[in-house]
């Protein structure tokens, strides 16, 4: 069965799956990006946000977790391949946190659009 295109599609989403929760489960970075999307949800129940805004809040909420997982999965590959200090691993990181900052900036204005004509 796991060997027909059906199946090997399940077991694709199985390891992913896996690996979401791995990153919820071991992640710090990602544990506290995951709070913050928990709290926006709640947030977008209380303020009875729109469609529209719950579209681009959940699009919002997708992309700095997607983006912060990919910066982890750099950051594991950096340390596995080159565990001691060098200036390109130095580089790489820095540029994958850097992908994080433009995510997580994109977030705080897609928030602060929404929430701010609330108050
Ligand atoms: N092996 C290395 N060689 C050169 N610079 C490094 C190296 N490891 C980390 N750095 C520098 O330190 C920064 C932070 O590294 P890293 O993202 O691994 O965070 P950490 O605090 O060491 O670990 P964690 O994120 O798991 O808590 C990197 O962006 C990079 O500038």
């Amino acid at each position: 069965m796991w060997n027909t295109f059906l199946g090997k599609r399940l077991k694709g989403f199985k390891y992913a799956a896996k690996g979401a929760y791995m990153l919820v489960r071991h992640e710090a970075s990602i544990q506290v990006q995951f709070v913050i999307s928990l709290i926006m949800i709640g947030a977008g129940f209380y303020f009875e946000i729109s469609a529209t805004e719950w579209m681009f809040q959940m699009l919002a909420i997708g992309l700095v977790l997607s983006v912060e997982g990919l910066n982890t999965a750099a950051e594991e590959i950096a340390n596995f391949v080159h565990p001691d200090f060098h200036n390109k691993i130095g580089y790489i990181k820095d540029v994958a946190a850097g992908a994080v900052f433009f995510a997580a900036g994109i977030a705080i204005v897609v928030g602060c659009i929404i929430y701010i004509p609330k108050f």
